[in-house]
């Protein structure tokens, strides 16, 4: 029968998966980096849109699963989260395509701009708050990042910083990532309650932040120096918090401490975070 006597399915035109990108309408440029999980180039995406495409090596992560959650995170909008625009599944490796920061990671930016950071206590508090409004957004639809840190985060033009690789960390298949054992988990942004029973929710995201507040505030220092991974353990575990950086004013450090409370309870929640920091940043001018 032709086409035009069969009747049209209510669903026509909404299979199409919008999250889904078309490799033709990608044109790949400069490679941005890579890593063991591979290659991230930019790209343009329709001709026009800058993006970041990340082409993940097979055996990097759970791709089918990842796929699956890509639907929802590309729902997950605000001026604070780098955006997925979406994935290219239909092939290997799979490609993730999100929006494009063009100053790269907020620690190398923080390291490369140490000398004339080091002083404007406002620009760094500001890039303190804009992650803290971004990771409120992610607390507010119960979305746990699981990996948040300076090197996590991404600086466009006019000192945007925006939080990036939310949720990604589910998907790494090297369990060398994933268990707290591991050569390769990020222990020195992880609260007690992660080290001992790898429990994550919003309030380890918080441990976390006060890191990458004190990452912000020594312009992109190692916490903990070059303590081994066992004895930060140990520290964290006695209670041992990291040391005011020098560039940091006292209130400052003050909320930084509220996010190294022990139990995941006594640390505030972003939301308050945010008002904590806006009225810091109001106290400063
Ligand atoms: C003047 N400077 C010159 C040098 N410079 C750059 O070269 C530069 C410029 C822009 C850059 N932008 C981006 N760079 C990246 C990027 C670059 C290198 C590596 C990565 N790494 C990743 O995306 C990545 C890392 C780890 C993981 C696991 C699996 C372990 C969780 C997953 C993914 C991202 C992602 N982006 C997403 C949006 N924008 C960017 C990155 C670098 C910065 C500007």
């Amino acid at each position: 029968s032709s086409p035009c006597d069969r009747p049209v399915p209510p669903t026509a035109g909404l299979s199409h998966d919008k999250w889904e990108i078309h490799p033709s309408e990608l044109m790949l440029l400069e490679e941005l980096g890579s890593g063991q999980f591979g290659v991230v180039r930019r790209g343009k995406w329709r001709g026009s849109i800058d993006t970041a495409v990340k082409m993940m090596k097979g055996g990097t992560m759970s791709e089918d699963d990842f796929i699956e959650e890509a639907k929802v995170m590309t729902k997950l909008q605000h001026q604070n989260l780098v955006q997925l625009y979406g994935v290219c599944s239909k092939h290997r490796p799979i490609y993730i395509v999100t929006e494009y920061m063009k100053h790269g990671s907020l620690l190398n930016y923080l390291r490369r701009h140490e000398t004339s950071l080091i002083g404007n206590m406002g620009l760094l508090l500001d890039m303190c708050i804009q992650v803290c409004k971004g990771m409120s957004y992610l607390e507010r639809h119960n979305y746990i990042h699981r990996d948040l840190a300076a090197r996590n985060c991404l600086v466009g033009s006019e000192n945007v910083v925006k939080v990036a690789d939310f949720g990604l960390a589910r998907y790494v298949l090297d369990d060398q990532y994933t268990s707290s054992g591991g050569t390769k988990f990020p222990i020195k942004w992880a609260p007690p309650e992660v080290l001992n029973y790898t429990r994550f929710s919003s309030k380890s995201d918080v441990w976390a932040y006060g890191v990458l507040m004190w990452e912000v505030f020594t312009c992109g220092k190692m916490p903990y120096g070059r303590l081994k991974n066992t004895e930060v353990v140990e520290r964290v575990q006695r209670g041992i918090i990291l040391e005011r950086p020098k560039a940091c004013a006292k209130e400052i450090y003050d909320v930084m401490k509220e996010c190294w409370a022990h139990g995941p309870e006594d640390r505030p929640g972003f939301r308050i975070l945010k008002d904590q920091l806006a009225l810091v940043a109001q106290g400063l001018t």
